[in-house]
């Protein structure tokens, strides 16, 4: 039957998610009047709230759209991007990076002037740390890797994001995710495992969110309009995938009820410290970094306008360094009860790992050579130039700190969380903010930032918050590795533990001066983000292509 309009329907996915969210609420509400504690019912009740808020979405969403599903290319011809989820992504990013960086300061003047805890529960050190950890990696870095993967996925296949309501379940789906975590651990609901520390339920949810990431991710590929993959996309895959696998293996936990917040991990003892570590350095290695520099193949390249300087360098470190990385973990755990071979094993793979690591770092500072210039003018660049910078130096320090002689001082001490700085605000912070600064204009159609005079100062305050933080910390660390092991000639102990607490207090100081420089960098990129999103010039149409690899 021919027809010259088409009828609107609801699609399958529309009705049955509805359908599915209606459920959850009225499991949520149960939940939620049969819980053992107060933090589950709240959680319950929150996730009631928001599957209530996903149907009247999924309703809104239909009603206002036309009656056939956006397609594959616009009116004009032209791909018809799917950028909706991107720019809430790239916002959310900026809101949990400023958010992660305020408490990262508060707790870092906690370490310097304890009372700063005004003894409420909620606001000790122990509850704020991994509100700041999972904050700045998870909320802040994963929506930066969330909405980049899905940028770059369809520019480099030249095909729309795979799905309809799949990418915003995604983004929408993960931010609730860092929701729950978070006020969780404000209540004190925590499994204690170093960046896995929420509870059953949310680990759960975040299972079925990340399930459908690596869908879209895999549907958009596989029906791409370019024949090749391009490695920006291998880095993401690896990320996507290995990812999953930690997060289930290193989350084996039975509830104590399925009414309450409480869990226990299956594995005992040093299997589950071995669990824990091999999951914790390859959260290390497939989000801090294979992820990342998915983002710095394309951003790079792109905003320097060359190609990568050598793309089988791309592969081949691509391949060593995601078999590397993965044997590594138990440089976390020398000294302990866990086989000497195991920690000999761990010592040996991060020792090589250096290799491949420079492997990327030289491939994303050559694509420079022939653009050298552009550093002058660009900060944006200059930003994710010094951040691979910071990426080689913190992936030379990580394979010397592992070898178990420098362990043996660096372990348990500040050097560990200045190594863990240099990276994190170095390489990822600053790469993220590049790309963050090169998608707003894009995402938005501006022509350019509302501001690269506010880059600028972003760049050096946040450049002398990075160096202060790193060099105080690797000071106090090995003055506090050196105070630990002082012994006077009669073999006691020279320094009481108190006194070298007491002895890290200027450098605690000092870090959250640097700490202070990194937020206000971080709060001149929201307000410049915002401005271009305000008021930017529109920019023209049409954008040059990506040049193809050599
Ligand atoms: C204003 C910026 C920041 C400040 C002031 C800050 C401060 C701190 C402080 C005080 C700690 C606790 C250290 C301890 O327990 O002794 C910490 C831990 C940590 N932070 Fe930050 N941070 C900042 C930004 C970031 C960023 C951007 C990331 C990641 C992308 C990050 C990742 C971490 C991690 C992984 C730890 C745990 C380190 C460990 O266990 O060794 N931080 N931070
Ligand atoms: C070749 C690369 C790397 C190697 C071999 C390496 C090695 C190490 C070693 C030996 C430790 C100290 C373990 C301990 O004594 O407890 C460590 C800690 C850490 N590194 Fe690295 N590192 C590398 C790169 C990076 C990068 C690029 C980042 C961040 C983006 C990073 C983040 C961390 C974190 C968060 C910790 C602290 C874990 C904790 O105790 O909570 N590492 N790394
Ligand atoms: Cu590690």
């Amino acid at each position: 039957m021919a027809q010259s309009t088409v009828r609107k329907t609801m699609t399958f996915g529309e009705g049955g998610l509805a359908f599915v969210f209606a459920v959850t609420t009225l499991l949520c509400l149960i939940g939620a009047a049969k819980a053992q504690d107060a933090p589950f019912a709240f959680h319950a009740y929150l996730s009631a709230a928001a599957s209530v808020a996903a149907v009247f979405l999924i309703f809104r969403g239909y009603f206002n759209r036309p009656s056939v599903l956006p397609g594959e290319a616009t009116d004009d011809g032209r791909i018809n991007y799917n950028d909706g989820p991107i720019k809430f992504a790239t916002a959310a990013a900026v809101f949990w990076g400023v958010a992660g960086f305020t408490v990262g300061l508060y707790v870092a003047l906690e370490l310097a002037y304890p009372w700063l805890n005004f003894d409420l529960a909620f606001l000790n050190f122990g509850r704020l740390r991994p509100l700041h950890t999972s904050a700045v990696i998870f909320a802040f870095g994963g929506n930066v890797l969330l909405a980049s993967s899905f940028y770059v996925v369809q520019r480099t296949c030249r095909t729309r994001l795979a799905g309809h309501m799949a990418p915003w379940f995604v983004i929408l789906g993960y931010n609730f995710f860092i929701v729950i975590a978070g006020t969780g651990y404000l209540l004190g609901v925590t499994q204690g495992k170093e960046y896995a520390e929420p509870e059953w339920y949310a680990d759960l949810w975040l299972t079925i969110v990340w399930v459908v990431y690596l869908l879209v991710y895999l549907a958009t590929i596989i029906k791409r309009k370019e024949p090749h993959i391009y490695v920006a996309n291998w880095f993401y895959l690896a990320f996507i995938v290995t990812i999953a696998v930690l997060h289930l293996g290193n989350n084996a936990t039975l509830p104590v009820s399925v009414f309450g917040s409480k869990s226990y991990i299956v594995w005992s003892g040093v299997q589950d410290a071995m669990f824990q570590w091999w999951y914790g350095h390859n959260a290390v290695g497939f989000f801090l970094t294979a992820g990342f520099l998915g983002i710095m193949y394309y951003y790079v390249p792109k905003q320097a306008e060359r190609p990568v300087y050598s793309y089988r360098l791309s592969i081949v470190h691509f391949w060593a360094l995601i078999f590397l990385y993965i044997w590594a973990g138990p440089h976390h755990l020398h000294y302990t009860s866990l086989p000497d071979w195991a920690q000999t094993l761990g010592m040996t793979f991060s020792i090589m790992l250096w290799m491949p690591s420079w492997g990327g770092m030289i491939n994303g500072l050559m694509t420079l050579s022939g653009a050298w210039d552009k550093l002058r003018t660009d900060p944006v660049l200059r930003m994710m130039v010094v951040s691979v910078a910071f990426y080689g130096m913190s992936t030379f320090e990580g394979p010397m700190m592992s070898i178990k002689a420098v362990n043996s001082l660096s372990h348990y001490t500040d050097w560990t969380v200045g190594h863990v700085h240099s990276g994190a605000l170095g390489w990822v912070g600053f790469v993220s903010f590049g790309a963050i600064y090169c998608m707003v204009p894009w995402l938005w159609h501006k022509k350019q930032l509302y501001s690269l005079k506010a880059v600028n100062w972003h760049f050096w305050l946040a450049t002398i918050g990075i160096v202060l933080y790193v060099s105080a910390m690797w000071v106090s660390g090995i003055l506090q590795g050196l105070m630990w092991r002082a012994y006077t000639s009669l073999g006691f102990l020279e320094y009481s533990f108190i006194e070298t607490v007491e002895a890290m207090h200027p450098f605690y100081a000092t870090r959250a001066l640097g700490g202070a420089l990194f937020v206000l960098g971080s709060l001149i990129m929201a307000w410049n983000v915002w401005m271009t999103v305000r008021s930017g010039e529109p920019a023209p149409v049409a954008r040059p292509a990506l040049q193809p690899a050599e």
